[in-house]
């Protein structure tokens, strides 16, 4: 039994597992909403609910406030549709020192992402990649020599945490044409320095960015919004409008800030964060940036305001090309038959 490739000419692929259709003899396809599968057995439910771009079942079960320990960390939900969670303490003092010292030694690059046209989205700050496979003889005696081996600790740590099961399944097997990491990235703001407001994209489907010198000043205008944010459907919006509805709330988001504390964000009337979230060195966030059928969420539009003094911070981004993209339902489903179908 072949999957529906009639579907494939729509850009939404109904979301049905090939068992079903096997059992059912039936193709369903929605234009309208790609997972609206009917719900009368417990494969049928688990199908409906299967989100390898979103969280594990561990953290999907939390509500917002709440905290769960696991993989030996003590991790937090912030917000809800858009999912953003808070793990303390993922990278200790000594590997965030190895990571600061290796970025210097290996040089870091004046960071000018480019948006449409010639303006560059980032101020005064600078980055690179730390290889994590990079062969290192640490004969030398130099702490940064230990670099590959914290890099690959810190992105091992992210993905246990806060990867759905089946990517870690997928990484595990080195499965890249469905998930894989790229190196760990160690950026630096200096004074003042600043990232406006993007969408990650390039398929990073989860970031885990972790605080290295304690300093925060992330924001997600649309954190903790569910409520205000019901009917809007943020895939089919691009950024800027996006943007201006952000300026019709009074209070928005959730404003991330370290040791720096948050009056310099609150002085400025760039945003008024219906919460602040208190982070210390070595803390993370993660949060998810693609919905279930492959588009980008908008939600999780972020920046980092200018911050007032030097920051530091390392980002771990985990991809699927191929479940973003308007193929997304199709190889979901396929992944979904894989991981799950034998059990029913
Ligand atoms: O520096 C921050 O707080 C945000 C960084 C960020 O959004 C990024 O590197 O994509
Ligand atoms: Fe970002």
């Amino acid at each position: 039994m072949s999957y529906p490739l009639v579907s494939l000419a729509f850009s939404r692929v109904a979301y049905t597992t090939r068992r079903q259709m096997q059992n059912n003899n039936l193709r369903r396809f929605s234009t309208i909403e790609p997972f609206a599968v009917d719900v009368d057995t417990n494969g049928e439910t688990l199908a409906s609910s299967f989100n390898p771009v979103g969280p594990p079942d561990f953290l999907s079960a939390i509500t917002v406030g709440e905290s769960i320990r696991s993989h030996g960390k003590n991790i937090t939900r912030l917000s809800s549709s858009p999912d953003i969670f808070l793990a303390k303490d993922l990278i200790p003092e000594e590997d965030r020192i190895i990571l600061m010292q290796a970025a210097q030694v290996q040089g870091m690059k004046v960071a000018g992402t480019k948006q449409s046209g010639e303006n560059t989205v980032r101020k005064n700050s600078y980055l690179t990649w730390i290889d994590p496979f990079s062969i290192v003889s640490t004969d030398e005696g130099s702490d940064w020599r230990d670099a590959p081996l914290v890099a690959r600790d810190t992105i091992f740590k992210s993905r246990s945490c806060f990867a759905h099961d089946v990517m870690n399944d997928s990484m595990n097997n080195a499965e890249i044409g469905i998930c894989f990491a790229e190196d760990l990235q160690v950026a630096k703001y200096d004074k003042d320095g600043r990232f406006d407001y993007h969408h990650d994209g390039y398929s990073r489907y989860l970031t885990v960015l972790s605080y290295l010198n304690g300093v925060g000043g992330t924001y997600f205008p649309f954190g903790g919004m569910k409520d205000e944010l019901e009917g809007i459907d943020f895939t089919n919006e691009n950024e800027v409008s996006v943007l201006s509805f952000k300026r019709q709330l009074e209070k928005c988001g959730i404003l991330i800030v370290g040791e720096e504390g948050s009056d310099a964000y609150l002085q400025s009337a760039f945003m008024k964060p219906k919460q602040v979230v208190q982070i210390e060195a070595g803390d993370a966030i993660a949060f998810y940036n693609y919905m279930p059928g492959g588009e980008k969420d908008l939600r999780l539009l972020h920046c980092s305001l200018p911050v007032p003094k030097e920051k530091w911070i390392s980002t771990a981004w985990f991809r699927s090309d191929a479940l973003t993209g308007p193929f997304a339902s199709f190889k979901k489903a396929q992944l979904f038959e894989s991981f799950y179908g034998g059990a029913q």
